[in-house]
């Protein structure tokens, strides 16, 4: 468990991250979104004890970070930003030798290196050194190395960041495979990255925590959410009849593909009507879809709202 008490971080007089406080248990897989510069990176350097925090405390199951720091770091993986220092050793021989600090020995060792290499498909680049490394396999060592005495706490700062497509998706399945015992904060700019492998985000902006809820509670702040698009080749015809339906809001057609996006009133459901009343009239559609809301939209309407407030 990891549990973030009023943790605080101040260069001078900025402040990086306000007294923010949050706890993740063993099965949630927590998504730290923010802008760039919101404290992200800071947030997880002090849980990992990388950072002292200016106040606040952080506890990695059950130690403190500061006063017991060998114990929370036993308990704990962490994949910092960037590559891998040590780049001029080889990938096994810095795996070899993060698995002595780790101390490994023997079997354990060997079948704890087998099992990383192999998850992460670093069988082809053991002996090469680590800074000749294309960026994505930079970050599979840096997240071998994060996992290699198999954790209960992993904290993964952008673990997808420089990964082609079929690897962001191998790194995911991974995340998700080890996320049923583990507690796993990972952060990202990709919100897709939220859906795949996330059951809880946090955003954060300006060093402060905004909003602390699961994707799909997200979702429903979303002014798409429960909306109804569809795309048809008789889209004014299409506009018109949707006017007609009473808890219908607003009709939006999007400029660069004419797809009609319908807003609900309030707490009403449209997706019947809107298909009956195109059936009535005889509008064909190549697709119609009910909107669970857009997290671009609502990461957007959060972090932009406390920033209008904040610099007012
Ligand atoms: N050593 C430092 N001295 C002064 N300011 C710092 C220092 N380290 C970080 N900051 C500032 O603290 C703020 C938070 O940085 P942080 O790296 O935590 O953001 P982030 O959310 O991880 O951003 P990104 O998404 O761009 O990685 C930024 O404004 C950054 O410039």
């Amino acid at each position: 468990m990891i549990e973030a008490s009023a943790l605080t971080k101040r260069y001078g007089r900025f402040t990086a991250v306000n007294a923010v406080t949050f706890e993740v248990r063993p099965g949630q897989v927590l998504g730290f979104l923010g802008p760039n510069g919101a404290g992200k990176s800071t947030t997880m350097k002090m849980i990992a004890g990388f950072l002292s925090p200016t106040a606040g405390r952080a506890k990695v199951c059950g130690f403190d970070v500061e006063t017991h720091p060998i114990e929370a770091k036993k308990a704990l993986g962490y994949l910092p930003e960037g590559a891998p220092s040590y780049g001029e050793m080889t990938v096994r021989s810095f795996l070899e030798f993060i698995a002595g600090i780790r101390s490994l020995t023997g079997e354990s060792k060997r079948r704890r290196l087998d099992d990383v290499i192999g998850r992460l498909h670093l069988e082809d680049v053991l002996q090469q050194a680590i800074d000749t490394l294309s960026k994505g396999f930079k970050r599979r060592v840096g997240l071998a190395q994060a996992i290699l005495h198999d954790p209960p706490v992993l904290i993964l700062d952008e673990p997808t960041d420089g990964l082609d497509p079929n690897q962001k998706h191998e790194v995911r399945r991974l995340i998700n495979d080890m996320a049923e015992n583990k507690v796993i904060v990972i952060s990202t700019h990709i919100l897709e990255e939220v859906h795949a492998v996330c059951n809880r985000a946090i955003v954060i902006a300006d060093g402060t925590l905004l909003a602390d809820a699961t994707p799909g509670e997200l979702e429903a702040r979303s002014r798409y959410h429960m909306a109804v698009s569809l795309t048809t080749g008789e889209t004014a015809k299409a506009r018109e009849a949707l006017t007609a339906i009473p808890e219908i809001e607003t009709i939006e057609v999007d400029p660069q593909n004419q797809r009609i996006t319908a807003f609900p009133r309030k707490g009403k459901q449209i997706l019947m009507a809107v298909s009956d009343v195109l059936r009535a009239q005889g509008i064909t559609v190549s697709e119609l879809q009910l909107e669970t809301g857009r997290l671009d939209e609502v990461f957007r309407s959060i972090t932009q709202s406390h920033l209008r407030e904040a610099h007012a």
